[in-house]
This record gives structure tokens, C-alpha cells and sequence, in this order.
């Protein structure tokens, strides 16, 4: 199993870096003894070229066969145990995973509609960064949740 996170945009120097950074670190540490391997991020930029041309640098970003779990807002709400699950489940099918981040007008639709997944974090719409760094951390609430640690409490 590999684990892809890919996001249109790049994060500069800053506070939101230095989030995902330390949870993506986190998960790679929780993640050790439970076969979920480290994330590799991938930041693709079509230099204002729109959704269409990120769209097709997404595509090429994923490797073949990878379950695609796309981050939009017109998603499904699910639970971070329900994310956890999934993720378990990706890691016993030995199935390759690439979260998708969309850029400013969100992922073209031909992708949403062959995605395995399409997580919402609610109905607002909220910038890039934030949700790599509600990504990373989820990444790592579900790691805790696999490894049953208290992190995550209900
Ligand atoms: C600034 S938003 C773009 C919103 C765009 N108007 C759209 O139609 O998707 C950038 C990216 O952040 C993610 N995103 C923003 N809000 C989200 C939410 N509530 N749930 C899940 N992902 C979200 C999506 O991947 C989106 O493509």
C-alpha cells in the first residue's frame, strides 16, 4: 500500500505547514505498527489554467488502480472512525490510496464522479490549506483509532 496526498496549490512557509508537517509526521509514526505507510504529498500547480488542466495533472498524479478519495464539500459527511475503517480496509486489500485537495474552482467533474470517495468536512467551503491540515490530522486520528490509543474520544 502507498498513501498519496494530492493537492492543487502549494503551502508556503507558515502555520499551516508547519501543521501538516508535524500530524503527517504523527501518522507516520502511529502508523508504523499497523502497516499504514508514510504520506507522500504531491503539490501540482497548472499555473491558473483551471480546473480542466488540474484535473488531468490529478489524473496523472494517481497511480493506476489507486482508490481515489477526493475532498469536496458536496460529499458525504462521515465520522473519523467511518474514514478509519476505510483507510483499514484500503491497507488489508494492499490497495493503493490518493486523497485528492482541489484548487480554487474544486476538482473537474469527470474526476468527482470516478472517485471511490467523496469526503465533505460540511457544507462550507473552506481554503486549501485548511483542509490539507484537517486532512493530515484526520490521517492521524484514524491511525489512533486503528491502533485503539485514546487520542480520538467519542
Ligand atoms: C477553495 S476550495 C474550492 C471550492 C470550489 N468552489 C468547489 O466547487 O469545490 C479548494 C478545495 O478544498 C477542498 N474543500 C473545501 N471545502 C471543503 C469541504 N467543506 N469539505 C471537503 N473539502 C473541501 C476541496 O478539495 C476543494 O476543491
Amino acid at each position: 500500500m502507498k498513501l498519496h496526498l494530492v493537492c492543487v496549490g502549494r503551502l508556503r512557509k507558515g502555520p499551516e505547514k508547519m501543521m501538516v508537517e508535524d500530524y503527517l509526521d504523527r501518522f507516520a509514526k502511529a502508523g508504523r505498527g499497523l502497516g499504514l505507510p508514510p504520506v507522500t504529498v504531491t503539490e501540482l500547480d497548472a499555473k491558473g489554467a483551471g480546473m480542466i488542466a488540474e484535473g488531468e495533472l490529478i489524473a496523472r498524479a494517481i497511480p493506476p488502480g489507486a482508490a481515489m478519495a477526493i475532498l469536496d464539500e458536496r460529499g458525504r459527511r462521515i465520522t473519523s472512525p467511518d474514514f478509519a475503517a476505510h483507510l483499514g480496509d484500503w491497507r488489508d486489500q494492499a490497495r493503493d490510496v490518493a486523497l485528492v485537495i482541489g484548487g480554487a474552482d474544486g476538482i473537474a467533474p469527470d474526476l468527482r464522479d470516478r472517485a471511490d470517495l467523496a469526503i465533505s468536512f460540511g457544507a462550507m467551503v473552506w481554503p486549501h490549506m485548511l483542509v490539507r491540515v484537517m486532512v493530515a490530522e484526520q490521517l492521524y486520528r484514524a491511525a489512533s483509532i486503528l491502533a485503539g490509543s485514546p487520542y480520538h474520544r467519542v
